[in-house]
């Protein structure tokens, strides 16, 4: 049922070659004159065949206009001039009895004459048929009506550069030959669409009710990163009316990420979207600098067993990231928000215009639906349309009061002249006097009113909690132990004007909660990747922030290596911050073999995680290689170029090694710049992959990241059986789309000692094969 032989093939061929003129010629009156239209049309329509269209010459020349098209439509359609659409379904709708064919694309198309689609869009509601349905009796959802039909065919198309190459039908029997194929490609280093592989359980996430929010545990390499970019694609389509790109907001784990997923952005059309850090983007909104303390030193020190009281140190990470944290500081809220209360009544000369308890009523009761310091705001704003209100009204009255008393003065006829000329004279002083101040309060006394209201930013007020009332809110619910060593740690940031990454969402929900989040970093939807590194207090202070509780967040608890500040479970999450939201589980891995994918396995079943196993989606590879290290670097070094030269002639492209900590990668890039020709690029969190060089990266650092080939590395720092180790070696394990390769002093660097025997192989290089046989020779 493949290939050319196929009996539809040559209309097919005719069908992309219509399809590609019709993409030609909008594009053409889009973007030239009326004139060179008509003009560019003759040379475009030469030899083209519109047999399946209603579309004539003549017509289209008197339809130039209506072809038009907005520029954003054009860059679309040119951009997938080359592949225009991948599957084709046909569909007979029980309605009208009528058969419909259908072309799926990443762009949508009519024929403006019979009004006809020529490529509908993969996001467009029917697309699901393709999606989800199988062939016989179908269904699908759109706007809230349900279309039922008769699916007679689903067809998938691979074309390469604007030539149809082969046809599938997929039936019930065929496996998605399609998905085998895009699976046995290589990495390019930046991760690609998927719109013609997606599969059932992955287009259930993309198209999950876009009004909830959505938890996505996914095993590594099922698809997350890509699900939640294509899901944000889906809701710009669905919601095209009433959102814009720019009210979006992706968070990534760092810079590089951005940089990873950046190219599939464009291509689905989501490309104005913020994509920026959980660390930057708090930066933002707290809209002053701040020094933070680097995070991945902790993490190493956790690795590297340098604390002195590393359960302390735990514990005051993962005590900042809960939420019992965050209902301290609802506490210190409450006390923040009566220090605001007006103490004294307000006045403009001698008039009180309010009374101090009703504005503490508009503040606590009123206004609560606004941050502190806009409420205060609005206070300053309902004083001073007060003034002016009254303004005029106390003048009158002033004025009023005093040429009351000076008619009563004036004819009294009985008063000495020269006392009536002084009780005049100083009446009507009186009177000036107290115009002029009500005039001049009148300017004054709202902002001199404020001004006595405490004036503090943020950080003024973390660090006073952190630093001096700490004891204060968490008696009763810490331990003295507790309450003084976080106390001791906050001083000694505190001491160096800095913060560590478990403050910041606390700060971010000060912010919040204090002044509000600026409008222009008010994203309506988020997308969080990686989230099980994030803590509840992180996601709590984003929902609050934000405002909003739309959020898409996928990551997986296996590979939490952050998980001392970071979720255990996503229980907790969903009773308590995201009650509204979906969750789903994606347990097939797309990424890598079966071998490699039973290797990692293993090693997941030591974290005792309540997590199933990954099943890799059936593709065979070769069994991962343990290499042991020679003593002399410079032959290890030797040894590892070799096996990377045989694996580029295996036609892997891109290759990873990877090493337990940036301490250990550094070494070994310095090693190889020493001994090897290959080009190495010690990877940085803000670099962009260099796609011609061999990648040095730390474990912690690869997580999210794919390559064809991965060399894990261990030579002076080994995985211990403890839980972040196997949490970095999983994450190292499961980065390679191909082949996974060890070189290490011993097997158990990589504890491959608890993983069955037949799961890996032991190897000798190449050299060492040599160096062997020479040895016999000898
Ligand atoms: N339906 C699919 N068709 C083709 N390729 C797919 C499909 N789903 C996932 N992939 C590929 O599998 C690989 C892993 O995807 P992705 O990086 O999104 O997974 P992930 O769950 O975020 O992984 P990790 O947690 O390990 O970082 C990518 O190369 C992606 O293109």
């Amino acid at each position: 049922m493949t290939e050319k032989r196929h009996p539809d093939f040559e209309d097919e061929v005719e069908r992309l070659g219509f399809t590609r003129q019709y993409m030609d010629i909008v594009i053409k009156a889009s973007e030239s004159s009326e004139e060179n239209f008509r003009e560019n049309l003759k040379g475009a329509l030469e030899g083209v065949n519109f047999k399946d269209s209603s579309l004539s010459y003549l017509n289209m020349l008197t339809n130039s206009t209506l072809l038009r098209r907005t520029n954003e439509e054009v860059r679309n359609l040119k951009r997938n001039f080359s592949k225009p659409y991948f599957a084709r379904i046909d569909f007979t709708r029980d309605e009208t009895g009528k058969d419909e064919v259908l072309y799926f694309g990443k762009v949508s198309l009519f024929d403006k004459e019979t009004q006809q689609p020529i490529i509908v869009d993969w996001r467009s509601p029917v697309a699901n048929l393709y999606y989800d349905g199988r062939l016989g009796e179908v269904s699908y959802k759109a706007e809230g009506e349900e279309y039922n039909g008769y699916l007679s065919l689903k067809r998938q198309f691979i074309i390469d550069e604007g030539v149809l190459e082969e046809i599938r039908d997929v039936d019930l029997t065929t496996t998605d030959e399609l998905l085998q194929k895009s699976l046995s490609e290589s990495a390019s280093n930046r991760l690609t669409d998927i719109v013609s592989t997606i599969q059932e359980e992955q287009n259930n996430i993309i198209r999950a009710d876009l009004n909830k929010p959505i938890i996505v545990q996914g095993a590594a390499g099922s698809g997350k990163t890509t699900i939640a970019l294509h899901r944000i694609s889906y809701f710009i389509y669905t919601y095209a009316e009433y959102f814009s790109p720019d009210q979006l907001m992706i968070l990534a784990p760092n810079r590089l990420f951005i940089d990873y997923i950046s190219e599939v952005l464009p291509e689905l059309g989501v490309d104005r979207i913020l994509q920026t850090t959980f660390v930057d983007y708090v930066k933002s909104c707290l809209g002053k600098p701040l020094k933070l303390t680097n995070p991945e030193e902790k993490l190493l020190g956790f690795i590297n067993d340098d604390f002195d009281e590393p359960d302390m140190i735990r514990w005051v990470s993962s005590f900042k990231g809960s939420l019992d944290y965050r209902d301290m500081l609802d506490h210190y809220l409450d006390d923040i928000l009566r220090s605001l209360l007006p103490k004294e009544d307000f006045y403009v000369s001698k008039f009180r215009l309010y009374k101090a308890k009703d504005l503490s009523h508009l503040i606590t009761y009123e206004y609560r639906y606004l941050p502190f310091y806009k409420r205060i705001d609005k206070i300053k704003k309902v004083l001073q349309n007060t003034v002016r209100l009254e303004k005029k009204k106390m003048l009158l009255k002033v004025s009023q009061f005093y040429d009351q008393k000076l008619d009563n003065v004036l004819f009294k006829t009985k008063v000495d002249p020269g006392k009536r000329k002084r009780y005049v004279s100083k009446a009507m002083d009186k009177k000036a006097e107290l115009l002029e101040e009500i005039t001049k309060q009148s300017r004054t006394a709202v902002n001199s009113y404020i001004k006595k209201l405490p004036q503090h930013d943020v950080f003024y007020y973390y660090k006073k909690f952190v630093t001096e009332l700490f004891p204060i809110y968490a008696k009763g619910m810490l331990t003295d132990e507790q309450i003084t060593f976080f106390s001791t740690h906050q001083s000694g940031l505190s001491k160096m004007k800095s913060y560590e990454l478990e403050d910041l969402a606390a700060l971010l929900y000060l912010q919040g909660k204090l002044f509000g989040i600026k409008k222009e970093l008010k994203a309506r939807n988020v997308v969080i990747d990686e989230a099980q590194d994030y803590s509840y207090f992180q996601l709590a202070a984003l929902k609050s922030a934000l405002e909003t509780d739309m959020f898409t967040i996928v990551g997986d608890l296996a590979q939490g290596i952050h998980s001392y500040r970071g979720i255990s479970n996503w229980n907790h999450i969903l009773e308590d911050i995201f009650p509204r939201a979906t969750y789903k589980t994606l347990q097939k891995s797309y990424r890598t073999t079966i071998e490699i994918m039973n290797t990692a396995n293993q090693l997941l079943q030591l974290l005792h995680l309540d997590l199933p196993m990954v099943e890799p989606v059936v593709r065979h590879g070769e069994v991962p290689q343990f290499y042991k290290l020679h003593s002399s670097e410079k032959a290890t070094i030797n040894a590892i170029t070799d096996e990377i030269k045989r694996l580029y002639q295996q036609n892997m492209k891109t290759v990873a090694i990877i090493g337990k900590t940036n301490k250990e990668c550094q070494k070994l890039a310095k090693a190889f710049k020493k001994y090897s020709d290959l080009p190495v690029q010690l990877l940085k969190e803000n670099e962009e992959i260099n796609k011609e060089e061999v990648v040095i990266v730390s474990s912690h650092l690869s997580k999210g990241l794919e390559f064809d080939a991965v060399l894990i590395y261990s030579k002076d720092e080994i995985f211990t059986k403890n839980e972040i180790d196997i949490k970095l070696l999983y994450v190292s394990m499961t980065r390679p789309l191909h082949r996974l390769l060890f070189f290490g002093t011993d097997i158990t660097n990589f504890l491959l000692d608890e993983v069955n025997t037949d799961l890996y192989k032991m190897k000798l290089s190449r050299i060492d094969c040599l160096e062997a046989e020479n040895k016999e020779v000898g």
